[in-house]
C-alpha cells in the first residue's frame, strides 16, 4: 500500500479520511445496511460460498502432507484415504469444488455491491439536488462530487473485496493455528515465541511510514496546486512573462516531494529487509527445528510439510490484516459522510416529474411585505431590512443600487431559494409558503447575468425551459429570441454541442439562448439579471429586442446595472445596504436632487 504513495510518478490515490472503529461509527454505518436489504439473500448465499471455499482451502496442506507420508510408507490420519492416488483424486475434487464456489461467491458479491451502491448513489444524488441553497453555500462542489465517487467506491470495495477477504483470512488464521497445534504443539510454541517481536516492529515501522507517506502526499498535492493554478491562469502567466518564475516554483515544490519520498524509501527499504530477514529466518528456524523433530522421530516429513504450509497461511493472513483494517476504517469514514448527506432535510421537490406539475396558476402579482433577511451562514448581518414593494401582474419593476445592496438576494427570495427571516412574500395576495414550492418555481423564469449552458446540444439547452417542447416550439422560441439566425449559421444548427466539448458561444448568444429557454417556460413572473459586461451595440440590440418580447404581458423584476435600461420601468426601487431608500418612476426619481438615483444617474452620465 505504501508503495503506491511513494511513487510520485503516478497520480496519488485519493486519500480518504478514516474513522475510528467504535460502537458509534458502526451504529452510524449500519444506517446504510437497509440498502442491502433487497439483495440480502444473495449476500447470505455469497457468504455461505465464501465460508465453503475458505474451509476447503484448509484441507490442502493436510492432504499434501499425507501424500508424502503415504509415499514414505507411513499411514495417514484416520479421515484421509491411505493410497496416493486416492488422496490425489480427493485433492482434485476438493479443488474443483473450491473453484466452483469461488466463482459464485465473487459473482454474487459483485452483483450485490454494484446494485446496492447504485441505489445509494442514486439516492444521494437525488438528495443532493433537492437540498436547499443554504446547504451548498457551505460546501464545495468538488467535495460533494468526491462523496458520490470516491466515498461510494470505497464502500463498494469493502462490500466486494474487503469483507470477503476479512472473513477468509479470519478462517485461515483460526483454522491454520488450530491445525498447527494439532500437527505439532512443540513447533507451534516455538513459532509463537517469535511472533510478538514481528508484530511490535511492524506496528512501529508502519506508523512512521504512514506519517511520512502522508507528508509525501501533501507535498505532491501542493505541487499539483501549482500546476492547476498556472494552467487556469495561463493567460496571466504569459502576459506577465512569468514562465520562469512558475517553472522555478514548480521545481522547488517537486524537490520537496522527492526529498520526503526518499526519506520514506529509506525507511521502507529498512523495514522490508528486516521483514524479509524475519520471515525467511522464521522459515529456516522452523525447518531447522522441525528437521530435528523429524530426526528424533517426533513427527513425520509429511507432518512437517503440512506444518510449513499452514504456517504460511497463518503468516499471510496476519500480513493482510492491517490493510483490511485500514480499508474498513476508510469505508466507515465514507459511510459517515454519505449518511450525513442522506440525513439532511431536503426541499419539498419531488424527483418524480408528474408530482411537480403546477397545481395553481399564478397571475403574476408579487408583493414584498416588510421582508427582513439574513443568510444562515452569516446570521449576524441583516442583508435586507424591511423591504416592501408591490408588482402588479404585467408590471416592470427595476432594482437598482450599488453592488452588495441586496438586489440578487431579492431575486433569490422570489424564487424561494431562502425564506425571509421576518415579513412575507405574497403571490396573487397569498403568502408564498401556502403554495407548493414547485408551483412557484415552475412559473418564474430567470435570465441570469452569466448564462450557464449545459454540455449538450443547443436544442437541449433551449428545451431546458420546457422538457416536453416539440422541435417547432423550440424553433419558434429561438426565432422570438433572435437566436434562430445565428443557430442556423452553425454547421450543425440546433444539434451543435455547446460547452466544454462543443463550441463556445459569445455572451450575447448565450443570453439569447437563455431568453429562448425562458420564452418556452412561459412564466408569469420573470427575473432579469442584466449582464454587467456590455455587449457590442448590434448584439445589445438583438438581446434588448428579445427581452422586450419576453417581458411582454409578464411581471418583470429587472436587476439593472445600466440606468438606461430602466427608464421604461413602471417603478424603480433604489436599494442601499439592504433598504429601499427611494422608489418611483425614472422622471420622479430624477426630481430628487439629493437622492441616490440622481447621484447614480449623474455618475453614469459622466462616465
Ligand atoms: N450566499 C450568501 N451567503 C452569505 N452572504 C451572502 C450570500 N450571497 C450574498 N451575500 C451577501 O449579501 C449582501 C447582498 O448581496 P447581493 O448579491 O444580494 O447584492 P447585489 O446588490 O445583488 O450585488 P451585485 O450588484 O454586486 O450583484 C452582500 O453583502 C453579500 O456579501
Amino acid at each position: 500500500m505504501a508503495r503506491n504513495r511513494f511513487n510520485s510518478g503516478t497520480s496519488p490515490e485519493q486519500e480518504l479520511n478514516k474513522a475510528k472503529i467504535n460502537k458509534q461509527t458502526i451504529k452510524t454505518a449500519s444506517g446504510l445496511l437497509s440498502y442491502l436489504r433487497p439483495y440480502r439473500w444473495k449476500f447470505v448465499l455469497g457468504l455461505v460460498f465464501l465460508l465453503l471455499s475458505s474451509l476447503t482451502g484448509l484441507a490442502f496442506p493436510a492432504l499434501l502432507g499425507a501424500m508424502i507420508d503415504v509415499a514414505k510408507g507411513e499411514s495417514p490420519r484416520w479421515f484421509i484415504p491411505d493410497s496416493i492416488n486416492a488422496i490425489g483424486v480427493v485433492s482434485f475434487v476438493i479443488l474443483f469444488f473450491q473453484s466452483f464456489v469461488s466463482f459464485f461467491r465473487i459473482r454474487l458479491f459483485v452483483e450485490v455491491a454494484e446494485k446496492t451502491i447504485a441505489d445509494i448513489r442514486r439516492n444521494t444524488y437525488f438528495k443532493l439536488i433537492t437540498l436547499p441553497m443554504d446547504f451548498f453555500a457551505s460546501r464545495r462542489v468538488g467535495e460533494l462530487n468526491s462523496r458520490l465517487s470516491a466515498d461510494l467506491s470505497q464502500i463498494q470495495d469493502t462490500i466486494t473485496t474487503t469483507l470477503a477477504e476479512m472473513v477468509r483470512q479470519i478462517i485461515l488464521l483460526v483454522g491454520g493455528i488450530t491445525f498447527l497445534i494439532i500437527v505439532s504443539p512443540k513447533l507451534t510454541l516455538f513459532n509463537l515465541a517469535i511472533l510478538p517481536v514481528l508484530v511490535l516492529s511492524a506496528v512501529l515501522f508502519g506508523k512512521k511510514i504512514r506519517k511520512i507517506s502522508r507528508q509525501a502526499q501533501d507535498r505532491l498535492a501542493d505541487s499539483n496546486i501549482v500546476v492547476e493554478e498556472t494552467l487556469h491562469g495561463i493567460s496571466s502567466v504569459k502576459a506577465f512573462a512569468n514562465e520562469a518564475y512558475e517553472a522555478n516554483r514548480y521545481d522547488k515544490s517537486l524537490r520537496e516531494v522527492v526529498k520526503i519520498a526518499l526519506k520514506g524509501a529509506t525507511l521502507r527499504g529498512g523495514f522490508a529487509s528486516f521483514i524479509i530477514f524475519c520471515l525467511f529466518g522464521a522459515i529456516v528456524a522452523v525447518i531447522w527445528f522441525g528437521s530435528l523433530l523429524v530426526a528424533d522421530g517426533s513427527i513425520t516429513i509429511g507432518s512437517l510439510t503440512t506444518y510449513i504450509i499452514y504456517s504460511m497461511f497463518v503468516g499471510a493472513a496476519m500480513g493482510t490484516f492491517p490493510e483490511l483494517y485500514a480499508n474498513v476504517q476508510k469505508a466507515l469514514g465514507a459511510t459517515e459522510r454519505i449518511i450525513e448527506i442522506l440525513n439532511e432535510n431536503n426541499e419539498p421537490v419531488s424527483i418524480n416529474a408528474a408530482d411537480n406539475v403546477s397545481k395553481s396558476l399564478l397571475k403574476g402579482n408579487l408583493t414584498f411585505k416588510k421582508v427582513r433577511f439574513s443568510y444562515t451562514s452569516r446570521k449576524e448581518i441583516t442583508v435586507l431590512h424591511d423591504v416592501s414593494f408591490e408588482a402588479k401582474a404585467g408590471q416592470r419593476i427595476a432594482l437598482v443600487g450599488p453592488s452588495g445592496a441586496g438586489k440578487s438576494t431579492i431575486a433569490s427570495l422570489i424564487l424561494r431559494f431562502y425564506e425571509p427571516t421576518e415579513g412575507e412574500i405574497l403571490f396573487d395576495g397569498k403568502p408564498s409558503n401556502l403554495y407548493p414550492l414547485t408551483d412557484i418555481r415552475n412559473q418564474i423564469a430567470i435570465v441570469p447575468q452569466d448564462v450557464l449552458l449545459f454540455g449538450g446540444s443547443i436544442r437541449e439547452n433551449i428545451a431546458y425551459g420546457k422538457l416536453t417542447a416539440s422541435q417547432d416550439e423550440i424553433i419558434a422560441a429561438a426565432k422570438q429570441a433572435n437566436a434562430h439566425n445565428f443557430i442556423m449559421a452553425l454547421p450543425e444548427g440546433y444539434e451543435t454541442l455547446v460547452g466544454e466539448r462543443g463550441i463556445k458561444l459569445s455572451g450575447g448568444q448565450r443570453q439569447r439562448i437563455a431568453i429562448a429557454r425562458a420564452l418556452l417556460k412561459d412564466p408569469a413572473i420573470l427575473i432579469l439579471d442584466e449582464a454587467t459586461s456590455s455587449l457590442d451595440s448590434e448584439s445589445e440590440r438583438l438581446v434588448q429586442e428579445a427581452l422586450e418580447v419576453l417581458m411582454k404581458n409578464r411581471t418583470s423584476i429587472i436587476i439593472a446595472h445600466r440606468l438606461s435600461t430602466v427608464r421604461e420601468a413602471d417603478s424603480i426601487l433604489v436599494l442601499e445596504k439592504g433598504s429601499v431608500v427611494e422608489s418611483g418612476s425614472h422622471t420622479e426619481l430624477l426630481k430628487n436632487e439629493n437622492g441616490l438615483y440622481k447621484y447614480l444617474s449623474n455618475l453614469q452620465f459622466e462616465a
